[in-house]
């Protein structure tokens, strides 16, 4: 019996004694690393980002409902659209390409909007982001994770009936290549192939939030605020 619980006090002390030390090192590290804050040596610790992908078809209200997001929680809103449109103004190497797959409705090659997201991400002083119209295909969802390496905290979906799109993109008024009856009927078809998997692929892995896209945009908004009410505690 001894010997047991010899053998037993031992494994106890040398497991307990090993946690010990661990936990002593990490609460020492913690300490000295908020002490040393309070002196303005070291910079906070980098916060995870928190990634909200924002999905929906053309018109669905995404850009409308990220700008009430970003005004009551503090995102970084970064528009995947945007930022493509943006390449195109500046004329870069790949502007033109970009531009005709606009036109036609059609989806840029990953690598192009991976890497405008990811210097964005970069740039920013921001640890919350809301990447608004990606992504909108299985290559992109897997360029994202392959590049930037992480996976979204959480994903919204528009749901909108698509007459009620096409009426919205056709009253824009934004000037853009891509708001006509032709293109907004690529994009649709796009939206149903190429998207709704990847709606689907979120819903499989419980990350989806489906918000009723019909109604004005603060009541649409209304159905918005507690997902990420929710959140408010544990992402700051
Ligand atoms: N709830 C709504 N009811 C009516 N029009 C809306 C609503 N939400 C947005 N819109 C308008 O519809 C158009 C598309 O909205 P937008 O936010 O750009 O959608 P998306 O980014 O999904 O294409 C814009 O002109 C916008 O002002
Ligand atoms: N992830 C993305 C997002 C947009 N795009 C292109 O940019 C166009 C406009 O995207 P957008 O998000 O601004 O469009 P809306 O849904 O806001 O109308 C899309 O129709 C695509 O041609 C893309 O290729 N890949
Ligand atoms: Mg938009």
């Amino acid at each position: 019996m001894w010997r047991r619980v010899a053998s037993l006090s031992s494994s106890i002390s040398s497991s307990f004694l090993a946690q010990t030390a661990s936990r002593l090192n990490t609460w020492e590290s913690l300490t000295t690393g908020i002490a040393q804050q309070a002196k303005g040596v070291i910079a906070p610790k980098e916060k995870t980002p928190f990634i909200t992908f924002v999905l929906g078809g053309p018109g669905s209200g995404k850009g409308t409902q990220c700008i009430k997001i970003v005004e009551t929680f503090g995102f970084a809103h970064l528009s995947a659209g945007d930022l493509l449109r943006r390449e195109i103004a500046s004329k870069s190497a790949d502007g033109a390409m970009i531009l005709n797959t606009i036109k036609e409705g059609k989806i840029v090659p990953s690598q192009v909007t991976v890497k405008l997201i990811q210097k964005e991400m970069e740039l920013s002083d921001n640890h919350k982001f809301l990447i608004d119209g990606f992504p909108r295909t299985e290559e992109n969802r897997v360029s994202f994770e392959r590049i930037i390496g992480v996976e979204p905290n959480v994903v919204l979906f528009f749901d909108c009936p698509e007459e009620e799109m096409v009426k919205r993109v056709l009253n824009r008024n934004e000037g853009r290549v891509d708001d006509n009856l032709e293109t907004i009927k690529k994009r649709l078809t796009v939206f149903q192939a190429l998207s709704l998997p990847v709606i689907n692929y979120y819903s499989e892995r419980g990350k989806l939030y489906t918000i009723k896209a019909i109604g004005t945009e603060d009541e649409i908004f209304e159905q918005v605020r507690p997902i990420f009410a929710a959140f408010e505690q544990t992402v700051g």
